[in-house]
């Protein structure tokens, strides 16, 4: 048997003649790529983005265009043009035995370890991620790929030797959802008919070419199961069922096998919540509240409004009257419709050397789940296997059935002005100066190769560090009034936001201790942080511009 090693890391010369036509892998073939980057499932991602590549292309201009209107004034709102179908009276199929109860999901990243810990935690999914925790590193997506792999042959294991400690699967494991990368990010590592690869294609076709019979035959027939991050429009969750469709008539698998669960994510998603699952219909699992990406998002959308300042990050939290219409609508919806409305992530996570510290955490876990499940979520996300068993007593306590797809939340009525209004707060220099070290700290973690790491005792990954980034944009292109804290009064410039950088970077070091931070990507992350936040326009997304230190062509063969 051939022993999985991911710390071997030969680099090879790719030949291209082992690859079918039109298909070129760029970056370095390490021991056991081979495994997923066969000719078959090269055929199937070639042909995938061969059939959808046009239609990514023109989701992507819509939103562009969409963006625009926006910037010109307009504000997100409900479409009269498909006000039919959120007011018809339809269902989506209903939820397969294998996620009827799924009231905690624990959350990370393709690691091999973190699999198998997730996988052995006792939450009752777990999402497997290479979106908003994952560097999308050539290694980390390929090796994401042979872990999922064997996590869905039960194959898998792993050794660390340094610390003598040997994993593997229990007999009762977590039920696997993977999500892929949103429709914007390209895969620089394979080109398909000379251009890059979708990132969400090839996440999505290699994982269901590898693993759809034996993850069907473990699932009574049903699987593999998706979360879809990101999308703003129903048309793009169109384009994500006829992907569904066209992979389960070209493998022979039944109609509406797979399921997915869309992240309402951005704010001009949330306007089309009916028409998501109505486009999915066949394919849905449901809706869940990504929280960080929403404030993002919200951000993001408005950014051409200057009366539309937030206030700190901190202050931004689940009771501020915007957020909580989005998951009481998000709730309502998902029941009307039959099924699952998922609740978000807390972003505590244990803190082990300070025990009153790690208490208070926990408290506002506990409040954060409670609130959720007695608003009528079916389950939860947990972002650390020692937070589980709290957030698994608050369901259990709360909620008797495996989900509450009977709490119609009728009582709900909420309308444009509600999902628009701005959070309540203040801002402070202290907010700008965190936002400034969690956003250069998070970026330097992932040019590195990691998407998601702890720090302030908080979990950082791509959705909350944008919110930092953003929050930092609007205020220096606006000069915002900073209102709160010991100095208010002050005015966000330029010149400003240039010392704060120079003098959190001195206190990150000092924080990291001078070896790390030399070794580290400190000085890169921050002059990368600083482009953005100072940018005349604001960047899409922080990975794109991010993208290109992680790529890692390797040398052609045809050179
Ligand atoms: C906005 C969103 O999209 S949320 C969803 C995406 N984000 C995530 O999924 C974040 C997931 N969580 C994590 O990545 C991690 O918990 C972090 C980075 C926040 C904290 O990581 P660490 O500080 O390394 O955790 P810590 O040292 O306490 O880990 C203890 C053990 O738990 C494991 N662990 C921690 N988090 C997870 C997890 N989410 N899944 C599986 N195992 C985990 C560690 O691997 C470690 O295992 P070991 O004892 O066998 O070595
Ligand atoms: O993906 C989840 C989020 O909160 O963002
Ligand atoms: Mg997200």
């Amino acid at each position: 048997m051939e022993i999985y090693n991911p710390s071997v890391k030969k680099n090879v010369r790719n030949t291209e003649a082992a690859f079918p036509a039109g298909v070129r892998i760029r970056g370095p073939m390490r021991p056991c790529f081979e495994k997923i980057l066969t000719k078959e499932a090269l055929e199937f991602v070639a042909a995938l983005e061969r059939k959808f590549r046009p239609r990514v292309k023109y989701i992507l201009q819509c939103r562009k265009e969409q963006q625009a209107r926006y910037d010109a004034g307009e504000l997100p709102s409900f479409d009269p043009a498909t006000k039919a179908i959120r007011e018809g009276d339809w269902t989506c199929s209903p939820p397969p035995a294998a996620i009827a109860d799924r009231r905690v999901e624990i959350t990370g990243p393709v690691e091999r370890k973190m699999i198998i810990n997730a996988l052995n935690c006792g939450a009752k999914m777990f999402m497997a991620d290479f979106e908003d925790s994952l560097a999308p590193t050539w290694d980390n997506i390929m090796h994401g790929h042979i872990n999922l792999r064997d996590a869905v042959n039960r194959t898998i294991t792993y050794e660390d030797k340094a610390r003598n400690k040997s994993y593997k699967l229990n007999s009762k494991t977590a039920t696997l959802l993977v999500r892929p990368r949103g429709w914007h990010l390209l895969e620089s590592h394979i080109e398909i008919d000379g251009e890059p690869a979708t990132g969400a294609l090839m996440d999505f076709g290699f994982y269901f070419f590898h693993n759809h019979a034996s993850y069907r035959a473990k699932h009574g027939g049903y699987g593999p199961f998706f979360y879809l991050p990101k999308m703003q429009h129903s048309r793009e969750a169109a384009v994500w069922n006829a992907v569904f469709d066209w992979a389960e008539d070209t493998c022979s698998v039944p109609r509406g096998s797979i399921r997915g669960t869309v992240l309402i994510e951005t704010l001009p998603a949330v306007f089309q919540m009916h028409e998501i699952l109505y486009e999915l219909r066949e394919h849905s699992a449901g809706l869940n509240c990504g929280r960080w990406d929403y404030i993002f998002s919200f951000i993001k959308t408005v950014r051409a409004h200057p009366d539309r300042l937030l206030p700190d990050r901190v202050q931004v939290g689940m009771t501020q009257h915007f957020l909580k219409s989005y998951t009481e609508l998000l709730i309502q919806t998902c029941h009307k419709r039959g099924v699952h409305a998922m609740g978000g992530m807390a972003a505590q996570i244990p803190i082990k050397d300070n025990p009153a510290a790690n208490q208070a955490a926990q408290e506002l876990i506990k409040a954060d789940k409670l609130r959720e499940v007695l608003a009528g979520h079916d389950g939860t996300w947990a972002a650390h296997p020692g937070l589980v068993p709290l957030v698994l007593e608050v369901f259990d306590k709360n909620m008797p059935t495996p989900n509450q797809l009977h709490v119609k939340r009728e009582d709900v009525s909420v309308i444009c002005a509600d999902l628009l209004q701005m959070p309540k707060g203040k801002r402070s220099l202290d907010g700008l100066r965190l936002n400034t070290r969690v956003g250069v700290q998070y970026l330097a973690a992932w040019m590195s190769g990691t998407g998601s790491v702890p720090l302030y005792n908080l979990m950082e990954d791509a959705a909350t560090a944008e919110i930092s980034r953003v929050q930092n944009w609007q205020q220096i292109k606006y000069n915002a009034v900073l209102d709160g804290g010991l100095v208010p009064g002050m005015r966000v410039t330029k010149e400003l936001f240039a010392r704060v950088l120079d003098e959190e970077l001195i206190r990150i070091e000092k924080e990291v201790g001078p070896a790390k931070f030399a070794s580290g990507k400190y000085k890169e992350a921050a002059v990368l942080f600083a482009k953005q936040c100072t940018a005349p326009e604001l960047d899409d997304f922080l990975t794109l511009d991010a993208y290109r230190y992680i790529v890692t062509h390797a040398p052609s063969a045809r050179m």
